[in-house]
C-alpha cells in the first residue's frame, strides 16, 4: 500500500535478489516473492505480497491484506505527501486488516537526507503512538532492509501457537520452515 514510487518493490528486490534497479517499472496488480532467512537458530520464512501503489490499483489492496500476518507501510522520506497517504492506509488496516496484524512503517530512501520532508522524529512518535515497526531505509544503499524484516518477524506470534492472520503494502505470512522453529 501506499502511492506508487515510495520504493516497495526495490525494498523487497533488495530483501529478496540483494539488488537494486534504478530503472524499475511500476507494479501492475502485485507481485509474490519468498524468502526464508536464518536468524538466532531459526529460520524465517517470508511470503511476501508487493502491491502496486497507483491509484487504479487501489481497490485490490484488501485482497493482499486479508490473510496476512504483518504489514509494511512504505513512504518517501523526500515526499511529505506520501507521508500522509500512510496514514489512511494505517486506518484502513485498523479498520478492515486482521486485528492482530504487525503493522510496519518504512521511511524509504533515506539516502537522499539532502532532500528530505519528512522529519525522522516525527514519523518515529508516529509510529510509537500506533505501536508500529519503524525504520528508515534504502533499498538503494541496503540501510535497514535486512533488520525491517527481522524486526516484523520477531513481533509475528510464533506459527506453532498462532496460526498467520492478515496485513498491508506488502503481505507477509511467516510459516514453518525447517525442522523446528521456535520463532516462525
Ligand atoms: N534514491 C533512492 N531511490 C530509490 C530507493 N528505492 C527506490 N528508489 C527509486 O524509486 C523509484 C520507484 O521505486 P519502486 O520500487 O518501483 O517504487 P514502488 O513503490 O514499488 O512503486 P509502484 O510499483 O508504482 O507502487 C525507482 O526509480 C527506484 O529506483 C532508495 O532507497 N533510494
Amino acid at each position: 500500500m501506499t502511492d506508487t514510487g515510495v520504493g516497495k518493490s526495490s525494498i523487497v528486490w533488495r530483501f529478496v535478489e540483494d539488488s537494486f534497479d534504478p530503472n524499475i517499472n511500476p507494479t501492475i496488480g502485485a507481485s509474490f516473492m519468498t524468502k526464508t532467512v536464518q536468524y538466532q537458530n531459526e529460520l524465517h520464512k517470508f511470503l511476501i505480497w508487493d502491491t502496486a501503489g497507483q491509484e487504479r490499483f487501489r481497490a485490490l489492496a484488501p485482497m493482499y491484506y486479508r490473510g496476512s500476518a504483518a504489514a509494511i507501510i512504505v513512504y518517501d522520506i523526500t515526499k511529505e505527501e506520501t507521508f500522509s497517504t500512510l496514514k489512511n492506509w494505517v486506518k484502513e488496516l485498523r479498520q478492515h486488516g486482521p486485528p492482530n496484524i504487525v503493522v510496519a512503517i518504512a521511511g524509504n530512501k533515506c539516502d537522499l537526507i539532502d532532500v528530505r520532508e519528512v522529519m525522522e522524529r516525527d514519523a518515529k512518535d508516529y509510529a510509537d503512538s500506533i505501536h508500529a515497526v519503524f525504520v528508515e531505509t534504502s533499498a538503494k544503499n541496503a540501510i535497514n532492509i535486512n533488520e525491517l524484516f527481522i524486526e516484523i518477524s520477531r513481533r509475528i506470534p510464533s506459527t506453532d501457537a498462532n496460526p498467520p492472520s492478515g496485513g498491508k503494502g506488502f503481505k507477509l505470512r511467516r510459516q514453518p520452515s525447517e525442522p523446528k522453529r521456535s520463532c516462525c
